[in-house]
């Protein structure tokens, strides 16, 4: 008897969970200015994948980030990083699991002036009291291609080499997931698919599990899987994205007038 083993799509492989939520819910103020920016939303972000969020503009993208990495609390329903239940954790707690285990990556890329690039890099690290690896930070710096930059501060860098510093600040720590809300929506394209490789590259070669939120197709297409958000719930889950499928998926919202 031969048996064959066939290629797991991404997105299809059951791996286990970095994160997860179970009936999420997230409601803002009340009575008539009562806001449900999420609505019992339930997945899985798995392992070693690099998934996107998209939707229209208000369809509850950072709402779900933000509650999934412990940012902001949640009114009902369960958020987990790897077993970890964040919902019921103290804010000491919180913060500790936050430092340790989530890696962050904003529009702005907050680094910090007066540092170099390999200051700011290892500062979570130093601020956590942790030892750095120094074989892994080679790997990582390497990986995001600033290894000629680390004595620069951010003013001596570009946009896109900027936000390289803080990818690798977040990939420095070997976080179980790494959160990105829109990290190149203030890039040029060319920059912007530059920190998208890197990124893609930290989630194939490093086994790193990246979530980002983005408005666009074409840094979806960088990702596994593509989950999209409308009114506070999930209506759809792509795996495979290219961004013609993407944009197809998204002129569905435009036609309802509710573009991102
Ligand atoms: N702090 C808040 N107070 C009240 N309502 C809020 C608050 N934050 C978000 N909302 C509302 O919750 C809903 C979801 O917002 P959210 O920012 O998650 O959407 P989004 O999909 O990320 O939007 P965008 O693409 O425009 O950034 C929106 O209706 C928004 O107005």
């Amino acid at each position: 008897m031969t048996t064959s083993i066939q290629p797991v799509p991404a997105g299809l492989s059951g791996g286990l969970a970095a994160a997860s939520a179970t009936d999420l819910s997230k409601v803002y103020g009340a009575g008539e200015t009562r806001v449900a920016a999420l609505d019992r939303v339930s997945l899985d972000f798995r392992q070693g994948e690099f998934t996107a969020i998209m939707g229209p503009s208000g369809s509850g993208k950072s709402t779900l980030m933000h509650c999934m990495a412990g940012l902001d609390s949640v009114s009902s329903g369960s958020a987990r990083i790897g077993d970890t239940e964040l919902t019921t954790l103290k804010e000491k707690k919180l913060t500790q699991l936050r430092r340790d285990k989530i890696g962050f990556i904003f529009q702005a890329f907050n680094l910090l002036p007066t540092l170099n690039a390999l200051e700011n890099i290892t500062l979570p690290l130093d601020i956590a009291g942790r030892k750095v690896d120094r074989a892994w930070l080679d790997q990582v710096v390497s990986t995001v291609g600033l290894s000629g930059r680390l004595g620069h501060r951010p003013s001596q860098l570009s946009g896109g080499q900027q936000q390289r510093v803080a990818v690798a600040r977040a990939l420095a720590s070997r976080p179980e997931i790494i959160f990105g809300d829109e990290p190149t929506g203030n890039l040029d394209s060319r920059a912007g698919s530059e920190v998208l490789g890197f990124l893609r590259n930290s989630v194939r070669e490093l086994g790193q599990t990246v979530v980002i939120v983005t408005h666009d197709p074409v840094a979806a297409s960088y990702s596994d899987r593509v989950v999209f958000l409308a009114d506070g719930r999930i209506v759809d889950d792509m795996a495979s994205p290219t961004a013609e499928k993407v944009l197809e998926r998204m002129k569905g919202f435009d036609a309802k007038g509710r573009t991102s």
